[in-house]
């Protein structure tokens, strides 16, 4: 071959190569064109995330434009880089393909499944086949949704919240970071609940356990992350190997650990719970102790995160709302939780019905929605009706294909939550209750088998916390909150704030009236006035008189205001 030829060749190459990989890379181009599906025609490298690559919006965002670009389509189409993914913007049509229709869907899409790791691929939310799903699903969820279990928890997590306390009690007035704080809470709390151990991270983390359950809820395990990428990059030899996501030796540390919970007659935990409930089963329908232990596991896989970034999003939204904060406590005075001895935390019992508290939790779940993505596959060829779809043909679906709901992008539409970043618990108070299947952060179908645990430990810790401090931001707290941007899971990047430690946190105190302007009702934190309307906080602080009445709620008896600094 000549010099030429080379060349002729060489260049013929490269173009070949060079057509090859655009027609790889735009194989996808028709697809919502095919299906009838209305969409944004993509960049042939990085599909419709352009504003996301060049830093301008998130892609929750960019997703959130899409919903209001395509406001009169039921559906429309998104090119993920050039992955199509068919995202359904109507509620009703959302509850319609989840609920009715949720045996053709019953995937959640994850990558994880019984073949790459029999242990974790046992767990409900990883479980595949309909008939199997069902199964686990109909034993394990009305265990864990059983308010009698719930009641059972009140111990661990009263004791878990006092070792919260105590940590920020010795480090209190500096500026915490809360969410660093929380996350070792929260593993105090789960390992309790799940398997009865009795941990408190806050003076020691040593314990095996703590390596053992942030590898399965962060998965930061380096041999893990190598797995995962094999599987994903050569899965059929990865199989033929046998090689297995979840280690062995941790397997079988979980279930000693199973095995003890289960066996300790007074302890209350979910593996003794499960165990119970396992053995009045008939014997064909028992799960296996690794199957039990891998369902106390999903507290770890699949709890850990949300929950942690729940308690993070309120702690910063009570923090920033002080007006909400001082209602919270209100509620608490009238309920007379701030009588009883603030530094036993409460049970869930006396907290669980209080209505400001319950519309906190839930307004924080409609802004910061933990889960902001639900994805699901679909396991049985379907059709989406012409008459459902709002459009002029049936959108057929394959199985594999998967449908995409954006619980961020519903959650924050000004139609059914005006005013969407404003953090109004009020939207959910006094019958106030979102239209239907626009506030899903639990899911819909099947829904959170955890959901009532999450409210368990979210509701315990905040009235643990308002009880004695004051939240408030501190100089690094970040307005608006910095976010960790990832598809599944809603994240702050951290939650640095100021935990105020306070005798009487929220005193509400009445200005008398004095040279014909009028008295003025508020709440008196001891560093500052807050009053309800936060124009009138320096009307206030520089109105009161030493031998003002403060009304303090919680007490019973008046108490002087002695200068404007601080009260007795
Ligand atoms: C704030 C905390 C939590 C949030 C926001 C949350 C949210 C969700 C959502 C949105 C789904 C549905 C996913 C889908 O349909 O694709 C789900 C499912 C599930 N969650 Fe949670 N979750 C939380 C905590 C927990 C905890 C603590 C557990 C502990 C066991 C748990 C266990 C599950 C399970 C097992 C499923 C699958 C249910 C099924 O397929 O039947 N979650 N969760």
């Amino acid at each position: 071959m000549n010099q030429e030829d080379l060349y002729w060749f060489t260049f013929i190459l490269v173009m070949l190569l060079g057509f090859f990989t655009y027609k790889l890379l735009t194989r996808h181009r028709s697809y919502f064109r095919l299906l009838r599906v209305p969409f944004e025609k993509p960049h042939f490298l990085y599909g419709n995330l352009d504003d996301v690559l060049s830093g301008k919006l998130t892609t929750m965002e960019k997703i959130e434009q899409f919903y209001r670009k395509f406001s009169t389509h039921r559906l429309f189409g998104f090119f993920n880089y050039m992955t199509p993914a068919l995202y359904v913007r109507d509620p009703a049509l959302i509850r319609q393909l989840l609920q009715p229709n949720m045996a053709y869907f019953e995937s959640h899409g994850y990558f994880l499944d019984e073949q790459k790791d029999p242990f974790l691929g046992s767990q409900l939310h990883l479980v595949k086949g309909a008939e199997k799903a069902s199964k686990v699903a109909t034993f394990v969820t009305p265990i864990y949704r059983n308010p009698n279990n719930l009641s059972t928890m009140d111990g661990t997590a009263q004791k878990c919240c006092t070792a919260l306390i105590d940590f920020i009690t010795s480090r209190a007035e500096l500026e915490l970071e809360l969410k660093a704080i929380f996350l070792k809470h929260t593993l105090n709390t789960f390992a309790g609940i799940a398997f009865g151990k009795e941990l408190n991270t806050f003076q020691d983390d040593t314990d095996r356990f703590c390596a053992v359950a942030s590898g399965m809820a962060y998965g930061t395990n380096p041999v893990q992350v190598i797995k995962t990428m094999a599987f994903y990059l050569v899965p059929g030899l990865m199989q033929t190997a046998g090689v297995q996501f979840t280690d062995r030796q941790e397997i079988e540390y979980l279930v000693s650990q199973y095995h003890k919970a289960a066996s300790a007659p007074s302890t209350h935990s979910m593996a003794r719970s499960l165990s119970e409930a396992n053995e009045k089963l008939k014997t064909f329908l028992q799960l296996t102790d690794e199957q039990l232990t891998a369902q106390c596991a999903m507290f770890f896989t699949k709890g850990f995160e949300p929950t942690l970034n729940l308690l993070s999003f309120a702690a910063y939204e009570l923090a920033q709302n002080p007006d909400v904060q001082g209602k919270l406590y209100d509620e608490l005075v009238h309920h007379g939780l701030t009588k009883s001895n603030s530094s036993v935390p409460p049970k869930y019992e006396s907290v669980r019905s209080l209505p400001y508290l319950e519309a906190i939790v839930l307004e924080t779940l409609r802004k910061w929605p933990p889960h902001p993505l639900l994805v699901r596959e679909c396991t049985k060829p379907f059709s989406i009706p012409a008459a459902e779809n709002g459009d002029r043909a049936s959108i057929p679906l394959r199985v594999g294909d998967k449908l995409y709901i954006s619980v961020w992008a519903l959650h924050r539409n000004g139609d059914h939550f005006p005013q969407p970043e404003q953090f109004n618990p009020e939207r959910f108070m006094d019958g106030n209750a979102p239209q239907s299947n626009t506030f899903i952060p639990f899911g819909i179908g099947r829904g959170c088998a955890g959901q009532e645990f999450v409210k368990l430990l979210v509701k315990v810790t905040l009235v643990a916390l308002v009880l004695r401090f004051k939240l408030q931001p501190g100089e690094r707290t970040a307005e608006p909150l910095k976010l960790i941007e990832s598809a599944s899971s809603l994240e702050a990047r951290d939650v640095p704030l100021v935990a105020q430690p306070c005798r009487f946190p929220f005193l509400r105190i009445q200005v008398p009236e004095r040279d014909g302007v009028p008295g003025t009702m508020g709440w008196l934190d001891l560093v500052r006035v807050a009053p309800v309307r936060p124009e009138e906080q320096n009307a206030i602080e520089d109105r009161l008189n030493v031998g003002d009445t403060i009304i303090a709620t919680l007490r019973e008896n008046p108490t002087t205001y002695t200068d404007n600094k601080s009260c007795n």
